[in-house]
């Protein structure tokens, strides 16, 4: 049964946000919080605040060497997190007592946007923007790029790592050391290249561009397939100042003689290790090696996760003194800390009923995000979904577009992907994540349930999962989530979460109409024999579009089924052993409707589900089997995984979850690296 409050962590943190908007700072992502208590200082103390900040660059650049090494980096956060905890303790205190004695005291944020090198027109966009302070990414890694390093930087999904390349590098073209040799004028090449793997966050860096690059005079443009090639041509010809886009199109133009990179100061990687993972690290490559003299180049490399192949590669884009600023380094938890991390088992075909309940006791009204593995079972599903509408790389650019910007504007409220919009997708109060299936790789796991949780907001991240055939373990030791395990919401679940919205409705019709209706419910109250208490229970049920309460299993979820447990008193060790139990004592064609059939974790039973008219067959069939005790769960019991390569071996009619939904198509832009260092996840798949 899920429980609709937050998890501790994400409850706690609530709080803590709430509070901490008392202190002036804009900021509420967790680590940045430390910092803001931390930074309980008046503004006389602003000068050795900058101390603080140079300092850690500095010390960075003299622990680097030449290969990426995330410790020595973590080392550096870490020291600076320990330093900031430590004083973090006095200042809360401080806060508090100032908040007794009601005092009115100016608090200033060491990582306040007027304490880092940054032009007033960009600080005035910002603070339009509600921007106050830099995010920690920002603020460790600012220095390091205006002051001319190459840089790896990874912080947890939605931590602000775009502005973490993009404000710095708009300062250096304006006012920094690539101003000399940035040109002006009609037809200047580009100073800056953003590579980014999806064409949806090609757009949505650029919007960021746009927005604050704008605001100094620089002229950006965005490249990606699917789009006419005309418009992107006249827009370099015209000259511009920076370059985003996918590299298969980047490739293109510069093929094409579009674009001419002698004046590159700046080349970026944004969720370097997808471009990698999905074969363009020839196209990315290609444009790397264009650039006549790479010592004039500073590259960045930026994203949530860097599997320790892609370290490897920065070694070959990346200068040997480049810098690393790893926010999560050897932390456990890698995925997003702000996100309720929930799995629920169901039965694939269960799906499509199952996620409209699922959105209703958990997206709090907010955008639901749903992911599925294959574009066909994103295009069904949104078919089948009230308000719901698919996106993935078969549909047409423009009708992605139009898709994405409905979303973003709350046109739909629910969005139905493949890992398409997994990646970077910074999408407004999106407050549910739902996938379909367990992903292939935990990096998709995380970048996935990072499309919610965002810049320091909560959110949910629900996982469902067959147990037959599941890696829900294998993702939880690699990302370091701790799993919250529930069943499918039961109705009753449901009638709570949406009861408040159904109150609301009732409430927000006029009183007008209640003369007219008056005499009608009258009638109701005196001819039904129910009280006003029961018809009202009804009117609300109706008014959010309940007729009837349907259970559901906990093993499949699926409506009308009930979950059964059997034990035999010694350990039962595959299911076709429980399968065999079964048929001595309950007919076959009752056993062919049995769903699901799993062996516990401790190996003492299996777990299934039958019809819920079946019920009576299984149970007082048992009373002719000795030592047999078969009784319908209340709570699942914890059950063993199985591998998806012996699943053939439960076969059996009616009770398969649906056919080989991972199989990869592979293909796609074909790569050196996508196979060895990918673990041959290589190809586009979406
Ligand atoms: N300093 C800041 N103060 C307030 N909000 C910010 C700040 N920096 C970024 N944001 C907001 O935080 C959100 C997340 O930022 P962004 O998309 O850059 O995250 P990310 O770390 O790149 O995430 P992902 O790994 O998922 O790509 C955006 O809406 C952005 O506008």
């Amino acid at each position: 049964m899920p429980s609709l409050p937050l998890s501790n962590d994400a409850v706690s943190n609530d709080k803590k946000l709430k509070k901490e908007k008392k202190v002036k700072s804009t900021d509420n992502v967790k680590n940045l919080n430390d910092a803001v208590s931390d930074s309980k200082k008046k503004k006389s103390g602003s000068k050795e605040i900058k101390k603080k900040r140079k300092k850690v660059s500095s010390s960075s650049e003299e622990e680097d060497d030449d290969d990426v090494k995330s410790e020595t980096s973590s080392d550096v956060v870490e020291g600076l997190k320990t330093k900031e905890k430590k004083k973090s303790k006095k200042a809360k205190v401080e806060v508090e007592e100032e908040e007794e004695t009601e005092a009115e005291v100016e608090v200033e944020n060491p990582n306040a946007v007027s304490n880092f090198r940054i032009s007033e027109p960009l600080k005035a966009k910002l603070k339009e923007k509600g921007i106050e302070a830099l995010f920690p990414i920002q603020a460790m890694t600012f220095d390091i790029i205006l002051d001319g390093d190459d840089l790896v930087g990874r912080a947890r999904t939605g931590q602000g790592k775009t502005l973490a390349f993009v404000l710095p590098i708009l300062e250096s073209l304006t006012n920094g050391p690539a101003k000399a040799s940035r040109k002006l004028g009609y037809g200047r090449a580009p100073s800056v290249v953003v590579l980014l793997p999806t064409r949806e966050l090609a757009k949505q860096v650029h919007a960021d561009f746009e927005v604050y690059g704008g605001s100094l005079g620089l002229v950006s443009c965005c490249l990606y397939g699917g789009a006419p090639y005309q418009t992107q041509e006249m827009k370099l010809k015209r000259g511009v100042d920076i370059v985003i886009g996918t590299p298969g199109r980047i490739k293109d133009h510069i093929e094409r003689g579009n674009i001419d990179l002698s004046l590159l100061r700046f080349r970026v990687l944004d969720e370097a290790d997808e471009m990698l993972r999905m074969g363009f690290v020839e196209d990315v490559e290609l444009i790397l090696g264009k650039v006549e003299d790479v010592n004039k180049v500073q590259t960045l490399l930026f994203s949530a996760t860097l599997p320790v192949w892609v370290k490897q590669i920065s070694t070959r884009f990346l200068k040997r003194d480049k810098k690393t600023a790893d926010l999560v380094g050897n932390e456990k938890m890698k995925a997003s800390n702000n996100v309720r991390h929930i799995v629920l088992p169901c039965n694939f075909s269960a799906r499509a009923q199952l996620i409209p309940d699922i959105i209703r006791c958990y997206s709090s009204g907010g955008r639901t995000i749903i992911f599925t593995e294959k574009k066909e079972s994103a295009s069904e599903l949104a078919g089948v979904l009230q308000g719901a509408r698919p996106l993935h790389g078969d549909i047409q650019q423009s009708q992605r577009e139009v898709t994405l910007s409905g979303f973003r504007s709350g046109k739909f409220m629910t969005l139905v992907a493949t890992n398409v919009a997994a990646r970077g997708l910074d999408i407004n109060d999106v407050q549910l994540i739902i996938q379909c299936e367990p992903p292939r790789d935990v990096e998709a796991y995380i970048h996935r349930s990072g499309r919610t949780g965002r810049a320091g907001n909560t959110g949910v991240a629900v996982m469902l999962y067959d147990p037959r055939k599941s890696s829900v373990s294998r993702i939880e030791r690699e990302s370091g989530v701790k799993f919250e395990h529930v069943s499918a919401p039961q109705s009753d679940d449901i009638a709570k979460a949406v009861g408040g919205e159904a109150a609301e409705l009732i409430l927000q019709v006029s009183d007008s109409v209640v003369p007219a209706f008056t005499s009608a419910a009258q009638g109701l109250l005196n001819n039904s024999g129910l009280s006003a208490v029961e018809l009202l229970a009804k009117a609300l049920a109706k008014a959010v579009g309940f007729t009837e309460i349907v259970k559901r299993s906990l093993l499949t979820s699926m409506e009308n089924y009930v979950t059964l447990q059997l034990e035999i008193g010694k350990p039962i060790f595959t299911p076709s052993f429980a399968f065999g139990i079964l048929r001595r004592f309950v007919p076959e064609e009752k056993v062919n409707t049995v769903q699901g059939l799993t062996i516990t974790a401790d190996g003492n039973g299996a777990v299934f589900d039958v019809p819920a008219k079946e019920l009576d067959a299984f149970i007082t069939g048992q009373q002719n089997a000795a030592n047999v005790s078969l009784e319908v769960v209340k709570a699942l019991p914890q059950l063993q995984e199985r591998d998806q390569s012996k699943v053939s071996r439960y076969g059996g009619g009616g009770r398969g979850f649906g056919g080989n939904r991972f199989g990869g198509r592979g293909g796609g832009r074909n790569s050196r690296f996508s196979g060895g260092y990918g673990g041959g996840r290589g190809g586009k798949r979406w």
